[in-house]
């Protein structure tokens, strides 16, 4: 069992099965009394276990014949195939850019040279996007390979390279309920289950148990990149409980499609992740995970203008800068864009891309009194002639000194697709990496996993779901630490903290300090040369050449 990263650590044992960390969890209490505030330092002891062993991962798209859906499935296999392909700006290869995981690095500590990035992948052992096997259903019965046509996203000398393989994918047939969705959706939906919601649940439930079994993978992950839904009522008696909900069901009371795959996927045991901005997780279905111990994590993929977002709100804010006026408008052309051109669904999105600058706002009452925020306007609109390729047109208005102003106007053009597919990829692999990651402490040394809504994944999501009663962290970097030191919780590493101090002394103590118990991580050799185009060591016997499997 190859690990690319070996811990040198006495807080650290590896055995057959397992990663076992001993972490110092350091926390502060805070108290404040007329003004003044008592902070007092507690350090929790935990123990992590991570298994070792990666699984072969099913992974079932909801809306598998949507832009979405057509251009993760190809780029992975694009990538699985080594292929490359003439554009008129030169030759492209296959990769992975975008996803945290495959294209982003982390500093794992200092060597002989410097310090020592390692691609986030390599922290803990996880899964390949290479490896994923791809099913689905979607209401459209297209195969995948017109459907990647009809998308409109990828290059055509790509798309001949791809569609012998790309239309032997056959989307299963989906639920459909017009009042969900808009009605320009209708003439899509040729590809249905019948009968009662009681037997369409029952018909999802056998899918997935059918693709498990033909596919030979070792677990599924079922995630919704179907079009955006109508927020629907929290109803007493219908959704409110997991037991009122499954009877729902079953009387054929009103259940959106996205709750109703939620409820199959969890009765399998299969993680269940909303890549849209609906409220699919009514009480009901959260109730249901928890009882099932099974994850469920959303809502809608953070790909682009609302990531910039929550980078800038966040270095403004930071910086004690007032934004006072937020200003997004976008426009785009593909069946998302028409989707959201009627009201119901616009107003899905429009709550999701509203709330990301909440918990920064609020994290500053020198520039904002209680409950005041700023002027937030979100505008899409629905132009069929760019397609996918989306134009973002933003605009920051802040207060600055002395009664200054500055203001920011950004131009962002992409194609969404390729924003949101590596986006799906880290949501699946971070999933599957959760599954296998349990811990406890001193005080409860039982074993437990995470929360089944499985906050972590906050990053990837532009309103994450979090567990009742605990915080909503928009904020893009305090997310992605929040994912780094995790896995480095894992590995017995502390937070990353940048403070540098063996820079900043006068007197450089760290290293052959009697008291310091030196614990020193060893990268693959290849791990320095990052800077000369790194190659991913050999993990479990495969040799991964950065985005190539070679078998
Ligand atoms: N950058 C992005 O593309 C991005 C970012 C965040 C969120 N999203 C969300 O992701 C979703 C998909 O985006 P897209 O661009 O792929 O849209 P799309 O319209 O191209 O694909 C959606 C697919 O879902 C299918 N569908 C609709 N209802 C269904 C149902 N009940 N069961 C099965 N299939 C169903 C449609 O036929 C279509 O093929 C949208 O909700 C969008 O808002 C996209
Ligand atoms: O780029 P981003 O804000 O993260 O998200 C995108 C929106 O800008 C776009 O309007 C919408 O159609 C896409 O579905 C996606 O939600």
């Amino acid at each position: 069992m190859a690990d690319p990263i070996q811990m040198n650590s006495p807080d650290v044992r590896y055995t057959e099965k397992h990663i076992e960390s001993q972490y110092a969890y350091n926390t502060t209490t805070v108290s404040c009394d007329d003004g003044k505030y008592t902070v007092t330092p507690c350090t929790t002891r935990f123990t992590f276990r991570t298994e070792r062993m990666v699984p072969r991962l099913g992974v079932m798209l909801v809306g598998w014949g949507g832009n979405n859906g057509t251009t993760v499935t190809a780029a992975v296999l694009a990538n699985k195939l080594g292929l490359s392909w003439r554009t008129k700006d030169g030759v492209k290869k296959a990769n992975y850019f975008g996803s945290l995981l495959q294209a982003s690095t982390v500093c794992l500590g200092s060597g002989p040279d410097g310090e020592v990035n390692v691609p986030f992948r390599d922290l803990l052992p996880m899964v390949h996007p290479n490896d994923i096997v791809f099913d689905g259903w979607d209401i459209s019965a297209m195969d995948l390979g017109r459907a990647m046509e009809r998308a409109k996203v990828l290059d055509w000398s790509l798309q001949e390279q791809l569609r012998p393989y790309m239309a032997k994918l056959k989307p299963r047939p989906s639920v459909y309920i017009p009042e969900f969705i808009a009605a320009n959706q209708e003439e899509r939906a040729d590809h249905l289950i019948p009968g009662t919601k009681a037997e369409q649940l029952d018909q999802i439930r056998k899918d997935i148990q059918d693709f498990k079994e033909k596919s030979g993978v070792d677990k599924v992950i079922v995630l919704w990149t179907a079009n955006t839904e109508c927020f629907c009522d929290i109803i007493p008696g219908v959704n409110d409980t997991a037991n009122n909900l499954l009877a729902a069901i079953q009387a054929g009371a009103e259940v959106s499609p996205s709750t109703l795959f939620a409820v199959a996927s969890i009765l399998e045991g299969c993680a269940y992740i909303n890549g849209s901005p609906q409220n699919t997780f009514v009480p009901g279905a959260v109730e249901l995970a928890m009882q099932k111990g099974v994850f469920i994590a959303g809502d809608d993929f953070k790909s682009g203008q609302t990531k910039i977002k929550s980078v800038l709100v966040d270095f403004l804010v930071s910086a004690g800068i007032k934004p006072t006026s937020i200003v997004s408008y976008n426009h785009l052309g593909n069946n998302d864009g028409m989707n959201l051109s009627a009201p119901a669904q616009f107003r899905s999105k429009e709550i999701s891309k509203s709330n990301v600058v909440d918990d920064m706002v609020q994290s500053n009452p020198l520039l904002y009194s209680p409950g005041e925020k700023p002027d937030h306007c979100v505008v899409i609109k629905y132009v069929p002639y760019v397609g996918d390729s989306k134009r973002a047109m933003d605009e920051y208005t802040s207060e600055i000194m002395m009664g200054g102003t500055n203001t920011i106007a950004m131009h962002n053009t992409c194609e969404d697709s390729l924003l949101a597919s590596p986006i799906i990829l880290d949501l699946v692999i971070l999933t599957e990496l959760c599954q296998r990651i349990s811990f406890c402490t001193e005080s409860d040394p039982a074993f437990q996993t995470f929360h089944s809504v499985l906050s972590l994944l906050a990053y990837l999501c532009k309103a994450p779901l979090v567990p009742q009663g605990t915080p909503v962290v928009n904020a893009f970097f305090r997310q992605r630490a929040c994912i780094e030191n995790v896995m480095r919780a894992c590995l017995g590493l502390p937070p990353q903290s940048h403070m540098q101090l063996e820079h900043k002394m006068q007197r450089s103590c760290l290293n052959g300090c009697d008291d310091q118990i030196c614990t020193t991580a060893t990268a693959p050799k290849s791990a320095a040369l990052l800077r000369n185009g790194y190659h991913a060591p050999a993990l479990n016997g495969i040799q991964h050449n950065g985005f190539e499997a070679h078998r």
